[in-house]
């Protein structure tokens, strides 16, 4: 089939390729003319035979609403648009009622998979009416693993988005819980090879998984991680993760203290530690450190 596939970076740009290996036509457009198959959302959508299928893949929030916005003043009824970037789920509702005033489909789609999927495939978690997802099948076909799991139609509308969120929210926390073992082990003498104790763990531990696999890349780039500030960036989901968490009261202690460690990594000089500090001392007499 053909597909219009919007925004051409990291992950966009290897889908296009995985898509275009399994037979199907895909046009891509991206603002940045040298990875674009065509130079405007108007072309795209000009080229493509009706009914339309288009995949907007770019970063979430002002990007994602301008496209879909110009898209249902583009698009004709009976087409589709599928919103494959990590967008907040409950924009999707949104989205969806904007498009469907059109007459235009919306299917939100969560992937995983990262710069990884043009090979291994990508994970799909998709929601819509079936009858939407149908007309988008076979590219999600293209795009999962081989094999019987890698793809689910999760749910209505948002499904997608919040199951990605969710799957996000489960990746910080167990990065996190690698991290803090990775530096227990690396501050002790009795332990003196901490990467091939991590490689050990890749086979026939309890712990293994593609992360753990990551993660021993990574040791074999640089044994301690040297190069590397101890700074960790978010994009939101891990936020929205925790904010869905306490909207629907369930505790989630792990991931909520996975993306506060990461707020943390962004201070140099922790100014509640520097509270606890002169209410130690207050207390207590207790020596604090000060600034040189
Ligand atoms: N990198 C990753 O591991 C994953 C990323 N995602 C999501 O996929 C989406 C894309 O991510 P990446 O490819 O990593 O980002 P990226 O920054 O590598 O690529 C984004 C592309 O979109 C283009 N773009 C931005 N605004 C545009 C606009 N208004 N019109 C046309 N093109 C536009 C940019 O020129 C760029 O080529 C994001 O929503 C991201 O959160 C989802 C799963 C994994
Ligand atoms: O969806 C992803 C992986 O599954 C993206 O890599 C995402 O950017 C990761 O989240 P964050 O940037 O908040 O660490």
């Amino acid at each position: 089939m053909e597909l219009g596939l919007i925004g051409l970076g990291k992950m966009g740009g290897n889908m296009r390729e995985r898509i275009r290996r399994a037979g199907h036509t895909v046009i891509g457009y991206d603002r940045n003319p040298d990875v674009a198959d065509v130079h405007s959302l108007k072309e795209l959508v000009d080229t493509l035979k009706g009914p339309r299928v288009v995949w907007v893949m770019v970063p979430s929030g002002a990007a994602t609403q301008s496209t879909i916005d110009e898209l249902a003043g583009l698009l004709s009824p009976g087409d589709i648009v599928v919103d494959g970037g990590n967008s907040r789920w409950t924009d999707d509702e949104k989205h969806g009622e904007e498009l469907k005033a059109k007459g235009i489909g919306f299917v939100d789609c969560g992937v995983s998979g990262g710069v990884w999927g043009l090979e291994n495939g990508y994970a799909l978690m998709y929601g819509g009416s079936a009858e939407d997802v149908a007309k988008v099948q076979p590219i999600f076909d293209a795009l999962k693993p081989e094999g019987e799991f890698g793809s689910v139609h999760a749910g209505k509308i948002g499904a997608g988005h919040f199951a990605k969120m969710v799957h996000n929210g489960i990746e910080y926390a167990m990065m996190q819980a690698y991290a803090e073992g990775w530096e227990l082990l690396e501050a002790v003498d009795s332990v003196t090879d901490v990467r091939e104790v991590f490689r050990s763990w890749q086979e026939g531990t309890v712990i293994r998984s593609w992360l753990l696999d990551l993660a021993v890349n990574a040791l074999d780039d640089d044994e301690h991680l040297e190069k590397l500030r101890g700074f960790a960036q978010d994009s939101g989901e891990g936020r929205w993760t925790v904010e869905a968490a306490i909207d629907n009261a369930v505790p989630l202690p792990a991931i909520t203290a996975s993306l506060f460690a990461r707020f943390a990594s962004r201070q140099d000089d922790s100014p509640q530690m520097k509270m606890i500090a002169a209410l130690r001392n207050q207390f207590g007499g207790h020596a604090v450190e000060n600034k040189k």
